[in-house]
């Protein structure tokens, strides 16, 4: 004890009288612990640990681990070169470097022999799941919760078994922003290390910058910074960029700088900002060798940038000297090839000229799959089929499909199926000659399948679609030719098709409401856009909006107080994101002229009825009770819609003793999702 510097030992007695009071009399005096670890605490004794046990640690067998490591095969390979570089610096100092994945299972130790032998008695190896929900307050489990870096020492771990221990630990995010694992030292806390949790925080920053250098290393890199000093430390930003300048991903440091600009991190175009054209940066920058260049933003700022790698452009073989001397070569590299690539081509369209795949890509892991996989058969004769509840934007996510592949330049013909009278569905789809029927337009009338030749037909809600109408569409797909109604000529047709649903296709399909052969026609491939209250994007969408909406009534800007945007986030979006959209609309259109600030008093009276809404006990958002739109509480006790979701939260966490996948199973939702519901319990 006589080694630990003195603040460590305060705390640490801190945390000893904090415990007695909490394990004897659950609550803790002011100030004897930090509010991460109480709430850390909290959080154990809600999923019904028992502090005191000392029972078995369940390691998951050789196969589970193997299956755990091949999942995360990626993190785990770049990890394994940084761990052992800290594992050369802390080496001999009693600790152990570890890497956990998602659900806080160790896939990778480095340990100190001292140390390793005191590990293994509580289970601190490969195979071992320290998730808080199953071994209490801990550096890994908790920092996952906490998607935070923290520090664990002694006392305050929750199980009586852990307070040998001292952890500080730091979640890892992938290129994309989205939490991969968990980096943790852990070591005894009677032999604690000044800095651990600097080097923890470095490592992470060093694994994070090759995670993302992995991930974009086919693209054009920049780093940079607002003060130059920083531009090859570990806190230089990082932008990958398309050749056409649209922003594919962004590190933490250049995502927090963007922020600062109110721009888009992921599909903004990264020249927006700058008086310089993207064409002239990157010729700059090339030019500049490896020197910083200094570029000024469009507001009077700066930022300092320098170019790591030019793959795409040095693959395009151009040479180095301007063929017409005026312009600027980069320039017409970069034109050059967005005439040779169709899809380059669609992403250089402004979001005016309608959304591309990768301009709906704001962050969730989720659409995020569905965007790649759309990606990929873009251009092939491959029909899609979006499927997703009312509102969460099959429409629009099937109008990217179209600008970002070859087709881009031809017609979109949308046709929603469930909208128009059955009788008139075929002559919509197919048209008619002149004449064909009572009411027929003499000149005749051209279709939809026709209208879309040599671009796409998008056929929403296609399960609503008659069957004798399923049957005219499947023989148009398999002839590629469209007979109008009243003609006698089949007309060759080239459409790319495109159809979307809120139902389950397959169900119709058994239930003999739809024809399984025209099922296989129409799903290709099959993506499903998740609702609005799974995706992990919320705040992203939000000023997506809020920027789109201050565009339409000639405002500079449109912002929201952190109340409501703390509302919009946690909000369950029964219509998803035309709900949203409508919510944002009428707040906006509520404002006075010298008002730019969204608050609840703006927002619509028919969702939330005349109160404005009410901020829950643990910083969510909850809807001020009006009729029909919240389910009815139980009698006598107001709860929240937040609080009845964490409290089935919590019962099911318990159930299934804290394995986050099984949880998410039984509750319907995804992994990330539940992990943002928890994150919010604290
Ligand atoms: N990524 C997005 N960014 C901004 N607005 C969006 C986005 N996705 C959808 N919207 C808006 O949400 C509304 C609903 O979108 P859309 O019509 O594409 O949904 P849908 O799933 O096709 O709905 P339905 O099933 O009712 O036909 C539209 O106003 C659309 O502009």
């Amino acid at each position: 004890m006589s080694a630990m510097p003195r603040t460590k030992v305060a705390r640490e007695d801190r945390a000893a009288v904090a415990r007695e009071h909490f394990f004897e009399r659950g609550v803790v005096p002011d100030k004897y612990l930090s509010p991460l670890i109480l709430r850390s605490w909290e959080r154990c004794r809600d999923v019904g640990l028992d502090h005191r046990d000392g029972g078995s640690i369940e390691v998951a067998s050789r196969a589970q681990l193997e299956e755990s490591r091949n999942q995360s095969a990626h993190m785990l390979e770049l990890a394994s070169g940084v761990m052992e570089h800290v594992f050369e610096q802390i080496r001999s100092s009693g600790s152990m470097v570890i890497l956990a994945d998602l659900d806080g299972m160790i896939i990778h130790s480095l340990g100190d022999a001292a140390f390793v032998d005191r590990a293994q008695r509580v289970a601190l190896q490969p195979g071992a799941c320290w998730s808080e929900a199953r071994l209490g307050t801990n550096g890994m489990g908790t920092a996952l919760l906490e998607k935070a870096p923290v520090e664990i020492l002694g006392s305050e771990h929750y199980l009586d078994r852990n307070i040998f221990l001292a952890c500080c630990a730091s979640p890892v995010f992938d290129a994309h922003g989205r939490m991969a694992g968990v980096f943790d030292i852990s070591g005894d806390y009677r032999n604690p290390q000044r800095h651990t949790l600097g080097l923890v925080r470095l490592s992470v920053q060093l694994l994070e910058k090759r995670l993302f250098e992995a991930e974009f290393g086919k693209d054009i890199l920049i780093a940079c910074h607002p003060r130059p000093e920083y531009v090859g430390s570990l806190q230089e930003g990082l932008v990958a960029l398309s050749p056409d300048g649209t922003i594919l991903g962004a590190n933490p440091a250049a995502r927090e700088w963007f922020a600062s600009q109110s721009h888009d991190a992921a599909g903004g175009s990264f020249n927006e900002l700058f008086r310089l054209g993207f064409g002239a940066i990157i010729d700059r920058l090339q030019s500049s060798g490896n020197a910083l260049v200094r570029l000024g933003t469009r507001n009077g700022g700066e930022l300092y940038v320098q170019l790591r790698s030019i793959r795409p452009l040095a693959l395009a073989g151009a040479g180095d000297v301007a063929a017409d001397g005026g312009q600027p070569r980069t320039e017409q590299r970069l034109r050059a090839q967005a005439g040779a690539a169709p899809a380059a081509r669609a992403a250089e369209r402004s979001e005016a000229a309608g959304p591309t795949l990768e301009s709906l890509a704001t962050g969730d892991e989720r659409l995020q799959r569905a965007i790649d996989r759309a990606r990929r058969i873009g251009g092939k004769d491959i029909p899609l089929l979006i499927q997703g509840e009312s509102g969460v934007g099959k429409e629009l996510f099937a109008r990217a499909f179209h600008n970002s592949s070859a087709r881009a330049d031809g017609p979109f013909v949308p046709l929603n199926c469930a909208a128009i009278p059955e009788h008139l569905i075929e002559s919509e789809l197919f048209g008619y000659v002149g004449g064909a029927f009572t009411g027929a337009r003499r000149e005749g009338a051209v279709g939809k399948v026709q209208q879309a030749h040599g671009g796409t037909l998008f056929l929403d809600e296609i399960g609503d679609m008659p069957l004798a109408m399923q049957t005219r569409l499947l023989r148009v797909l398999q002839e590629r030719s469209v007979t109008p109604v009243g003609g006698m000529k089949a007309i060759p047709v080239d459409i790319s098709l495109v159809c979307a649903t809120h139902r389950v296709l397959r169900d119709a399909v058994a239930n003999g409401e739809f024809r399984e052969d025209l099922y296989y026609r129409v799903n290709g491939l099959t993506v499903t856009l998740p609702p609005l209250r799974e995706r992990s994007d919320v705040g992203t969408l939000v000023d997506r909006l809020l920027r789109a909406e201050a565009q339409d009534s000639g405002r500079e800007a449109i912002s929201i107080s952190a109340e409501v945007r703390r509302f919009f986030e946690t909000y369950p979006w029964p219509g998803n994101i035309r709900q949203l959209h409508s919510v944002i609309r009428v707040s906006a259109a509520l404002l006075e002229d010298d008002e730019d600030e969204i608050e609840s008093v703006h927002l619509p009276e028919e969702l939330f009825g005349p109160e404005p809404f009410v901020p829950t006990q643990h910083g969510g958002a909850s809807p001020a009770p009006s009729e029909g739109v919240l389910p009815p509480s139980e009698p006598g006790v107001a709860r929240s819609l937040d609080e009845l979701e964490l409290e089935a939260i919590a019962k099911v966490m318990q159930e299934v003793k804290g394995n986050v996948s099984a949880a998410a199973r039984r509750l319907g939702v995804s992994r990330n999702t539940l992990y943002r519901k928890l994150g919010r319990m604290s």
